[in-house]
């Protein structure tokens, strides 16, 4: 899925990671997978520990925070592009902890549910270039999904080189700022809705008769076999289902009992939840 114009485009930019765990942790690995230079990133964690595996493993210089206070200074003072990978209650802390040693150009792109763009702008000096991202953790194999929403100073040029970077490791939609929880309901969370599901089978495959190991390798490879073919250009999930389904077959027992189990209104339902806990941390935390 690597996609040349977008390393063409981003392959000189110098890029910090604050906060490197799952999330930012499978960006920076994806970029990283589409050809970025390790050696043009910087990432921050909190222990040494976690640094000394991240910097062996990936090749990028890694920081932590418990070394040095400056870690997270030194790490965008000369980065062009700064992704936020804290948790949402450290993300104004974070930005406020930044501001002065950012370069004035560099974009600064949240990950965090919930927080928004006009907090992070007050958090930072006027005029920084901002994005809020919704990323999901499948950019760590090149198959992720984005949602990305422009800050009020950010240029196009500097808002296409942040979706050229994510566009690397997957699908990039870009959308104004009040369709991000939408995101985040479909995409964002989405991936734990799909292991949730993998989980499923496999419990239920147990208690059908097969042993665990069996029941769990079955379904991981059944529902990352279905991901792999949604992937393919132009796929259809409804026709993909439809190939599955023979008339009168098992399939067609199998989604009838879904159906009448009102799985499209629980996913709905679920997908809202989603949209109102994110409304829930803005008013919490955007302050
Ligand atoms: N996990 C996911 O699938 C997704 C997460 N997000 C967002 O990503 C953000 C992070 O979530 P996760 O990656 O799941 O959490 P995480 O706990 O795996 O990662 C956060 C990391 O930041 C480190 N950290 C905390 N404060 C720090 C600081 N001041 N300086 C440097 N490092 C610091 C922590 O030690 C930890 O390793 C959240 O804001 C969340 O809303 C967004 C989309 C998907
Ligand atoms: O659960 C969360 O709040 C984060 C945001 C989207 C996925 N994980």
């Amino acid at each position: 899925m690597a996609d040349t114009n977008a390393q063409n485009s981003t392959a000189d930019l110098n890029l910090a990671f604050l906060g490197t765990g799952s999330m930012n942790g499978a960006i920076m690995r994806g970029i990283i997978a589409a050809g970025h230079d390790p050696a043009r990133i910087t990432a921050t964690v909190r222990t040494p520990s976690k640094a000394v595996a991240l910097a062996e493993e990936t090749g990028v210089n890694a920081l932590a925070t418990e070394d040095s206070a400056e870690a997270n200074l030194e790490a965008v003072a000369q980065a062009d592009v700064v992704f936020l990978g804290v948790k949402p209650v450290g993300i104004l802390e974070l930005c406020r902890e930044i501001a002065g040693a950012l370069k004035p150009t560099a974009a600064v792109v949240s990950v965090a549910a919930g927080i928004t763009v006009g907090a992070m702008e007050a958090a930072l000096t006027s005029g920084q270039p901002v994005v809020r991202s919704m990323p999901n953790t499948p950019l760590t194999v090149g198959l992720g999904a984005v949602g990305v929403a422009a800050g009020s100073s950010i240029d196009e040029a500097t808002l296409e080189q942040v979706v050229a970077l994510y566009r690397g490791a997957g699908v990039v939609k870009v959308v104004p700022e009040d369709k991000i929880e939408a995101v985040t309901a479909v995409s964002g969370s989405g991936p734990a809705y799909i292991f949730y599901m993998a989980e499923a089978m496999a419990a239920a495959g147990e208690k059908l008769g097969l042993d665990a190991d069996t029941a769990r390798e079955l379904a991981a490879a059944t529902v990352a076999g279905a991901g792999r073919m949604l992937a393919e250009p132009d796929a259809d999930a409804a026709q993909l289902r439809r190939n599955v389904t023979s008339p009168n077959g098992t399939t067609a027992a199998a989604l009838e009992s879904f159906a009448q189990s009102g799985l499209e209104e629980m996913v709905l339902t679920a997908e809202t939840a989603c949209v109102e806990r994110s409304k829930e941390l803005t008013r919490e935390l955007s302050s």
